[in-house]
């Protein structure tokens, strides 16, 4: 059957991609990864500053999530808390995939190789960003699938996942149509986007044991982690 996407359909994706775009990580903190020390110490360091600064980025597009203020005010720290990380895989895949100008993008590359991860979160890590440089998603789709992966229904803590089961269906029925009207040649395309989020699932869980590792190691990260993520 035909699939148009309708007016207040339209208008959700207009605010959410607004949102996107608005809030950016800025251009003086992106550029630091271009300075020239590349010890694991200043990687890390570095790359605790890009997590710190795209968190703030992420609980201003949070809030510009239609919807999202009129939930419970514990259950809007309880998705920001549980997404958190899952929204900066997708974040720094479309950094990866964008391929920055001015080389940002191996820089990046080089930076969080040299940062203390284990050696065995590497493959999976680099395997999802190449998963999502490979679907060439555009701008509407990656700024829908971040707020969908923010309006997960069943995070810790959640007590009214109804709500935001009814936010995220809105969402979803929104990238659906945008899927197929913006890749009308792959069925699945649809589909192979939402496997992606299971993928981040499973990333979160790696990224809590390289948090885990990087603590053993006497890592420091700043409050405003710390208290995304529970440590310390
Ligand atoms: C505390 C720190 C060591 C850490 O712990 N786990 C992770 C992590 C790692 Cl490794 C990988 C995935 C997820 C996480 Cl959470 C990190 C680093 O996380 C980040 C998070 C977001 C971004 C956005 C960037 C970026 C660059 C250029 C341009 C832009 C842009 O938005 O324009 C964004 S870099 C960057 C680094």
């Amino acid at each position: 059957e035909k699939v148009e996407i309708n007016r207040e359909q339209r208008a959700l994706m207009k605010a959410i991609v607004d949102a996107y775009n608005r809030h950016q990580i800025p251009q003086d903190v992106a550029k630091k990864l271009l300075q020239d020390q590349y010890s694991p110490e200043e990687n890390f360091l570095l790359l605790t500053e890009m997590a710190t600064s795209q968190v703030q980025v992420l609980v201003e597009f949070t809030k510009n999530i239609p919807g999202f203020l009129s939930l419970d005010r514990e259950d809007q720290i309880a998705l920001l808390k549980g997404s958190a990380v899952e929204a900066m895989f997708l974040r720094s895949a479309q950094v990866f995939s964008r391929k920055m100008p001015t080389g940002h993008t191996d820089v990046l590359e080089e930076r969080v190789r040299k940062s203390g991860i284990p050696d065995e979160f590497m493959t999976p890590m680099f395997n999802f960003y190449k998963s999502i440089g490979e679907l060439h998603m555009v701008q509407e789709e990656q700024a829908i699938l971040t707020a969908i992966t923010i309006l997960t229904p069943d995070r810790p803590y959640v007590k009214d996942p109804q709500a935001v089961e009814r936010l995220q269906e809105t969402m979803l029925d929104v990238l659906r149509k945008l899927c197929v009207l913006q890749h009308p040649q792959e069925q699945q395309y649809f589909a192979r986007l939402l496997g992606r989020l299971t993928e981040l699932r499973t990333l979160s869980h790696y990224h809590s044991e390289m948090l885990a590792s990087w603590r053993m190691n006497d890592h420091k990260f700043t409050p405003l982690l710390c208290e995304i993520w529970d440590v310390q």
